[in-house]
């Protein structure tokens, strides 16, 4: 089996790719909702976060995100300690994903693959790249937040270029270049 990261910045179209890929028929383990679901029902990560984070950082036993992205966004010892937490628990759940899966190629999306050490899991790397204005905009747009908020997150992940150099595929997603085109001649060489 063949692991592939697609990675890239806030808003530079992972899950875009994800989607085109899903629909391709590949199986593709969202890094993101899963991460959610985990800090919503693993009761160790749950008293992890409480104890760090203080008891609203769960609200009518739903997790607080604003809460949690309040504190860890503009502070990065707090969001050191935050994927301290978290991180261990979403690479066991992707190893077990990952074990249950009979297609050959498989995908593991996370905007922070590298900063997160996840790429020790894939053999292979897609890069999501988009231009920075583009991106904000994009995640202005979509999460109905502030360019400060995006700029805040962008500040705690690794640079395109620092990103490119470990790479193996690039898809340009700057709504110029076909997304699909660039996915399906991936998928050929990864196939070949
Ligand atoms: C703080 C939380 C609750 C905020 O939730 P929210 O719905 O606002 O954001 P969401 O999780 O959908 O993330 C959106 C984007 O923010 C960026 N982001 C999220 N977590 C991180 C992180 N730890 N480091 C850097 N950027 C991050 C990514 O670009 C991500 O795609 C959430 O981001 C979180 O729990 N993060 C820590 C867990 C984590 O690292 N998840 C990502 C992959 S495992
Ligand atoms: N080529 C495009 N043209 C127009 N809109 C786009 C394009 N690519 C992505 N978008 C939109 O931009 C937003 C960000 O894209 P997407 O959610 O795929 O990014 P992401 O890399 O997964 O972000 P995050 O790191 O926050 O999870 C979404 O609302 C998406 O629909």
């Amino acid at each position: 089996m063949v692991i592939v990261g697609i990675t890239g910045g806030i808003g530079s179209g992972k899950s875009v790719i994800s989607k085109l890929l899903v629909a391709m028929g590949y199986p593709v383990y969202d890094s993101d909702a899963e991460a959610k679901k985990i800090m919503q029902y693993d009761l160790s990560v749950i008293k992890a976060l409480q104890l760090e984070f203080g008891e609203n950082t769960y609200l009518n036993n739903q997790l607080n995100k604003q809460h949690l992205a309040g504190e860890v966004f503009g502070n990065p010892e707090r969001l050191r300690a935050l994927n301290a937490i978290v991180h261990p628990a979403v690479k066991r759940d992707f190893q077990a994903w990952a074990k249950q899966q009979s297609n050959p190629v498989v995908f593991l999306e996370t905007a922070i693959l590298f900063e997160s050490g996840f790429n020790s899991e894939t053999h292979k790397v897609i890069l999501v790249t988009a231009p920075l204005d583009i991106r904000i905009e994009r995640v202005v747009r979509r999460d109905q937040c502030t360019q400060e908020q995006v700029m805040q997150r962008i500040a705690q992940q690794w640079t395109e270029e620092a990103k490119a150099l470990k790479s193996d595929f690039i898809i340009v997603n700057d709504g110029q270049h076909s997304l699909i085109k660039q996915t399906e001649k991936i998928i050929s060489e990864l196939t070949q």
